[in-house]
């Protein structure tokens, strides 16, 4: 039997708004204020983080804080690397998805020769490069990142040499180069994206099930083919960005909130049809802001909410260890 470790990651640096640093702690409020002792039942790692040079000045302006995500990432990858080869199911909790880099790379470092699904949930793609961020804010690149992938075909920045060398060693943490195909992405809930972003999803053909098209087709119909698209992934790694969810109904406390998201139900039942396959190799929750809580904690609530029922379901699986698949 495998055991959950929980792994917190307070870096907030790649978003454009301050605070998910402190996503973590409003969502171990939410456990404690429900009497739900969630924290208290599994052994934890903290990553070091550098949310302190905030106050440097911005020297890459396309990547803004790169080296300090650069150096976060790597930590985090190594921390998910060891508990990966402990035989550790790790569950990361993070602040701005730029951390996604490091999960992902720790993950692939740990299983080089496996084939890593990932399946993004979220209101939009993360998969800019330096070359066409519109804000420079990383949290929208970890996915280029981890294609390494420059999409130089939609390139509309010109970026110094400086953060060049920044943006070639990032995509080379854990492992070098490409962690993972495009054909092993599905995405969930995108729905605020810039026109390179659109491009680089349609020239790779990376599908996206929107809110729309899951609600007018049904969830059970389009989880079935999306699991289905990750047939040929050997393990699956699920990336929950908060914003996925509708920022009307649930709330505004993430960095970029867009409405007509999903809403707590649906997304525990994407994480969960993907759970079923009994490939999952670690889960990761971010973006939560609650200094940007419209609703008190709300938005930290939610996240638990999906945090429990998935982590209870990741246990039944991870339980039945004959069952599962040896990787
Ligand atoms: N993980 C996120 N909240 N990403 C938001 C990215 C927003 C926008 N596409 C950008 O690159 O700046």
């Amino acid at each position: 039997m495998k055991e959950i470790i929980v792994i917190k990651n307070r870096s907030d640096l790649g978003a454009g708004t301050r605070g998910s640093d402190l996503g973590i702690d409003a969502i171990e409020i939410a456990a404690i204020n429900q009497d739900n002792d969630f924290f208290n039942l599994y052994e934890y790692e903290d990553i070091k983080t550098e949310n302190e040079k905030i106050y440097n000045k911005v020297d890459n302006l396309f990547a803004k804080r790169i080296e300090n995500i650069y150096n976060v990432c790597s930590r985090l990858s190594d921390s998910v690397t060891k508990n990966l080869k402990k035989n550790k199911f790790p569950i990361v909790l993070s602040g701005d998805h730029s951390s996604a880099l490091g999960t992902i790379s720790g993950i692939k470092s740990t299983y080089p020769q496996k084939t890593l699904g990932v399946v993004w949930i979220d209101a939009h793609a993360d998969i800019h490069s330096p070359y066409t961020t519109p804000s420079g804010n990383v949290h929208g690149m970890p996915l280029a990142a981890a294609l390494a992938d420059d999409h130089l075909m939609f390139k509309t920045n010109d970026v110094p040499q400086k953060t060049v060398e920044l943006w070639e060693k990032i995509k080379n943490i854990g492992v070098k180069e490409r962690k993972i195909e495009p054909e092993n992405i599905v995405y969930f809930g995108v729905r605020d994206t810039e026109p390179a972003e659109d491009n680089i999803l349609s020239t790779n053909t990376i599908k996206n099930y929107s809110v729309a098209e899951m609600r007018y087709r049904g969830f059970e119909q389009c989880l079935q083919e999306a699991v289905k698209r990750l047939d040929q992934c050997d393990i699956i790694y699920i990336s929950f960005d908060v914003d996925s969810m509708d920022c009307d109904l649930v709330s505004r406390g993430t960095g970029t909130p867009v409405s007509k998201g999903f809403d707590i139900d649906e997304v525990k039942s994407i994480i969960d049809a993907f759970i079923q396959t009994k490939k999952i190799a670690c889960f990761e929750i971010v973006e939560v802001n609650p200094t940007l809580d419209n609703k008190g904690n709300k938005i930290a609530e939610a996240a638990f909410e999906v945090l429990n029922s998935t982590t209870k379901n990741i246990e039944k699986i991870i339980g039945k260890k004959e069952e599962m698949h040896s990787y």
